[in-house]
């Protein structure tokens, strides 16, 4: 389990995260929404350790990671896909996925020396299975469409072999049909894995027709959370951000 308690985060006089306390059960499949500027992306930062919270606790299986740096964040089985993917333009998904895969302990010496490593081989096959991306596994990425390229960021990801999986905005800038081969990839993995995954989502029908639970941020604090029935019935959301979005669906 994945939880936060009364985690705290303000950059100046910005309150960006308000004593926020969540759990995310292992193996779970939770959507986070909110205005623009709500802070779900500070929450990310938060719990991969980009961002030190002020106050609160982090605490993946047990053991806190509050207050970590990033890579031993990593270590400890999270790992994040970004909103703009940053990627080698010239490696192809299956020698990012090679790299990405190289053991850490050996350091950069050990992505060059008998690069790629067996292991990181054969793991960048499996990732390329897992994502589907078979057709494209040679081409360079700068060649690939923009939804390759944000599912060559998941499966860099992917590489580490996580426990959870931060996605943010997996389908920010696609059009319908690439968005909804995303959600299907997300699902399936989701399904074959075990993976928890909790996403940043600003298309309501991904997020109430995917997650399991939708967490509702408003100014940094917990506006709501639960299945996602009830959350899109709940008239608070509803005026904060759902608005017409709720009329139509009903
Ligand atoms: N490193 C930082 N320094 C100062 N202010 C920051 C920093 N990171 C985030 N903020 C501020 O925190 C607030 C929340 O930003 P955040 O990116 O977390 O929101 P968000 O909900 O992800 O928004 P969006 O949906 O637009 O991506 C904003 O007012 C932003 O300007």
């Amino acid at each position: 389990m994945l939880a936060l308690r009364h985690v705290s985060k303000s950059f100046g006089g910005n309150h960006v995260i308000q004593d926020v306390s969540l759990e995310f059960a292992k193996g779970s499949l939770s959507a986070i929404i909110g205005p623009n500027g709500a802070g779900k992306t500070t929450l990310f930062n938060l719990i991969c350790g980009t961002v030190r919270p002020d106050h609160g606790e982090i605490v993946l299986e047990g053991r806190a990671l509050q207050g970590l740096p990033p890579r031993h964040v990593a270590a400890r089985g999270l790992a994040r896909a970004f909103q703009v993917a940053s990627l080698f333009p010239t490696f192809t998904p299956w020698e990012s996925f090679c790299a990405a895969a190289a053991p850490a302990h050996l350091g950069i010496a050990g992505l060059f020396s008998g690069f790629p490593r067996a292991s990181a081989r054969h793991r960048a096959d499996e990732v390329i299975a897992l994502l589907g991306l078979g057709a494209v596994a040679r081409t360079p990425v700068a060649q690939l469409s923009h939804g390759d390229q944000k599912m060559v960021d998941i499966g860099i990801a992917l590489c580490a072999r996580p426990q959870v999986l931060l996605l943010d905005e997996p389908t920010a800038g696609m059009g319908p049909e690439e968005r909804w081969h995303m959600v299907d990839t997300v699902r399936r993995l989701w399904q074959s894995t075990g993976l928890t995954v909790l996403f940043i989502e600003h298309d309501m029908d991904i997020v109430f027709s995917v997650a399991q639970d939708v967490t509702v941020l408003s100014y940094g604090a917990i506006l709501a959370r639960g299945a996602p029935a009830a959350v899109r019935a709940d008239p608070g959301v509803i005026q904060a951000y759902l608005g017409s979005y709720a009329k139509e669906a009903a």
